[in-house]
């Protein structure tokens, strides 16, 4: 790039948020390399749009008498800055993604919007001179409110009326006078993201494989080092993330700690506020309001907020001291990002920690295969803790029902209710894991085989007895139950499989003086009606939980000893090759979810395939043996990690549309050594919500040729014509 004169005006490059590969440049007098990454308005077509300023040239190669000015430029908020742009650029470039909506989608909404922002600012008092130099004598002798004030603020640091007034509910009366007579002074100040926490907790002493991890990442702090903490279930991997938090903030750098669920942000961030009772936490997650979301934003880019926790939006906060990232349940698919840009957050944090030369920490008790492949190659370190936390807490005995001699009454075998009723009778908890919402996941016709359709999605209705509803999970359609068989009018239908709702009864009838908790999407739709579950069973409130994945992540009831599971194998013979792993981690972790305080926990698996090896080595909690059966699987299968894929999707209302398309995009393709194009497909789910899908994958035994490939080829998927169809590449996809 060319030295800037001062005399020719000069050219910004703007990113908006346009689905076109390219910047756009516009005159921008008076605007200098420090206003990169700021936000500005311009005039785009008849409309004008908000933009970020990427870059600056002296020369544009559009006619520069047709360019432009840039209408106004906001220094309201901080300026993106260049780390920030270049992780947003290699993001563009990796997943083939323009880099306008890359940029602009980083942004909190409020700041995509040609309004300048308000923000909410909270009076806050401060020591003068004057008052610094004030003994305790200079106060009336009878005045201990205001002693006690004068203590707080001889730090010399402006504190808020949310301080104060917990000191003194009369300190505002105080301050005044102490600001008329020179003594203090009123300023402004963003209002904290949080109110102080009531107690702060002290932390437990370390375990000497909690300390061992903590001492080596602490050691690779201000250079680029991936870990991978593979900690079972239970063994305090959240304690090693506060010991290496408190390192970062030490050195007075930020930390960036991402987690898959929202659900999971607030207690989180509980356990955070009491730890670091003085330190402000910016949360980041999709159901913040707006208002809200811009305050912690904020507070992340001007450095004031030191911890951010977030979900995979995250990722791309501001932090101009970032010294850590932590990626906690790594292996989550919550981390994906399934349209727009699509990316994977984890590995996008690795990309960032390495960019910007910091630690990142890779935490699960179940690492994604991905992840294990880069700990056996070394490009990540493997740290270990291999026993749980709390002193006595053992993992659990994982038991196996086998359901072809037991056969099991509405979904419970006489075992597991067996093993429950003693439960029952010594206090403790039972969970029940079902893998489907809804009362049954099918409505059949046993005579002539008929089953309640979604007539928009190549998928199968699901029954919602309670409001007596048929309920498509794919598209969200929703009839009322059919009573007789549409196809040969037969009156006896009945349900196939279960759901949570159908365990629930089931239970209720075997125990009906049990309380039966049931925890799904459904019964946790209500804001705050999950955090309300979640305290009702730490109480001890409820005896059984029956529930789907949202009770398996990442949680710790302590009174929970038993954990049945009903019907896992269907993963066993599912044609995607990612579906054992995914049901040997799930199982995993919700078996994960028993004994972890000093009750001995067990889990119960309903099995037709009590021999089947998931199991065998699920038994012995032998993860390390099930990645390694699962490489040597995908080795000799030729499956990621040992190739790298990506799918161009392509979606229409009718098949044939969607699959001409792809197959253009198949000639279209520059011819390149390495790289193995299949033929267009149908999608595994072909219809969704009235519209066709398909798919061309693409794969490479290595990532560099493949990524030079997809650079050529969406060159000439840009210029195809692609009437009536959508489509967009998914880089790394996880399903295909
Ligand atoms: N050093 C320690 N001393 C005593 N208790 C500890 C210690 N570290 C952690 N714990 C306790 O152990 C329990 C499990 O810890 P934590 O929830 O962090 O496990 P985890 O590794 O995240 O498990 P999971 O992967 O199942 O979520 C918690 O109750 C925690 O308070
Ligand atoms: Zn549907």
């Amino acid at each position: 790039m060319l030295p800037i004169t001062p005399s020719a005006t000069p050219i910004a490059q703007i990113a908006l948020d346009i689905p076109v590969s390219r910047l756009f440049d516009y005159l921008a007098p008076g605007l200098t390399r420090q206003d990169i990454g700021l936000r500005v308005r311009v005039p785009f077509g008849r409309k004008e749009m908000v933009g970020v300023v990427m870059g600056l040239i002296p020369d544009s190669s559009h006619d520069k008498h047709k360019l432009k000015p840039v209408l106004e430029i906001y220094r309201d908020a901080p300026a993106l800055s260049t780390e920030l742009l270049r992780l947003l650029n290699f993001c563009s470039d990796y997943y083939h993604y323009p880099l306008g909506p890359t940029v602009m989608a980083a942004l909190p909404t409020t700041l995509r919007r040609s309004q300048p922002i308000q923000i909410k600012l909270a009076h806050a008092w401060q020591l003068t001179s004057a008052g610094l130099a004030l003994s305790a004598n200079d106060l009336p002798s009878h005045a201990p409110a205001q002693r006690a004030l004068l203590d707080t603020m001889r730090d010399g640091l402006a504190h808020t009326g949310a301080t104060l007034t917990a000191i003194c509910r009369g300190y505002r009366g105080i301050v005044k006078t102490w600001v008329e007579r020179g003594w203090a002074a009123q300023i402004n100040l963003p209002a904290r993201l949080h109110a102080p926490p009531v107690a702060a907790d002290t932390a437990p002493q370390l375990t000497p494989a909690q300390q061992d991890a903590v001492t080596q990442i602490n050691a690779a702090f201000t250079k680029y080092q991936a870990f991978l903490l593979h900690g079972i279930t239970g063994s305090g991997k959240t304690e090693v993330y506060l010991h290496l938090v408190a390192s970062a903030l030490d050195r007075g750098g930020q930390a960036l700690l991402l987690v898959p669920e929202i659900n999971l942000t607030p207690q989180l961030t509980g356990v955070f506020r009491a730890r670091f009772p003085h330190i402000e936490i910016a949360t980041l997650h999709s159901g913040m309001a707006e208002g809200e979301r811009l305050a912690h934003w904020l507070a992340a880019a001007e450095g004031r907020a030191r911890i951010v926790l977030g979900t995979r939006l995250a990722v791309f906060a501001p932090l101009p001291h970032l010294a850590l990232i932590i990626v906690d349940e790594e292996h989550d698919s919550s981390f994906l990002q399934q349209d727009g840009l699509r990316y994977a957050a984890r590995d996008v944090a690795v990309v960032r920690a390495q960019q910007q030369g910091v630690p990142v920490v890779l935490g699960s008790a179940t690492p994604a295969l991905e992840s294990w492949y880069n700990a056996q190659n070394g490009r990540y370190t493997l740290i270990r803790l291999d026993q749980r936390a709390i002193a006595n807490a053992r993992l659990p005995a994982i038991n196996l029902i086998d359901t072809r001699s037991s056969k099991p009454e509405e979904g419970l075998s006489v075992s597991l209710l067996a093993a429950i009723r003693s439960r029952l009778a010594a206090g403790q908890q039972s969970l029940i894991f079902v893998n489907r919402r809804g009362y049954s996941p099918a409505l059949m016709c046993f005579e002539c085989g008929w089953g309640a359709a979604c007539a928009r999605c190549s998928a199968k209705l699901v029954l919602h007895l309670r409001e007596r509803q048929l309920r498509c999970h794919h598209c969200g359609h929703v009839e009322p139950v059919v009573h007789a068989c549409p196809a040969c009018g037969n009156i006896d239908l009945k349900p196939g499989g279960f759901g949570t709702q159908r365990i629930e009864d089931a239970l209720t009838r075997h125990f009906p003086e049990a309380r039966i908790l049931r925890v799904d999407r459904d019964s946790t739709r209500k804001k705050n009606s999950w955090p309300d579950m979640q305290r009702a069973i730490h109480k001890g409130e409820a005896d059984i939980l029956v529930g789907t994945q949202l009770l398996v992540k990442g949680h710790d009831f302590p009174k929970l000893t038993l954990v049945g599971v009903i019907n896992a194998d269907s993963a066993l013979y599912s044609p995607d090759f990612r579906a054992t792993e995914r049901l040997f981690a799930q199982l995993m972790q919700v078996g994960g979810r028993a004994g972890r305080a000093s009750d001995a926990g067990e889990v119960l698996i309903q099995t037709q395939f009590p021999d089947h090896h998931l199991y065998r080595l699920l038994q012995r909690h032998d993860y390390a043996g099930f990645a390694a059966s699962l490489l040597a699987e995908r080795a000799a299968a030729g499956f990621p990690p040992f190739v790298h894929q990506a799918v161009l999707r392509a979606e229409a209302g009718k098949l044939d549309t969607a699959l001409a398309f792809l197959r253009q995009a198949q000639g279209a393709a520059p011819h390149m050594a390495g790289i193995t194009l299949f033929d267009p497909t149908q999608a595994s789910m072909a219809r969704k919500a009235g519209v066709e899908r398909a798919l061309l994958l693409v794969q490479s035994p290595t990532r560099k040729p493949l990524q030079t490939f997809l650079s050529a080829w969406m060159l000439q998927l840009y210029a195809l014509k692609a009437n009536n169809v959508r489509w967009n590449l998914d880089v790394d996809p996880l399903e295909i």
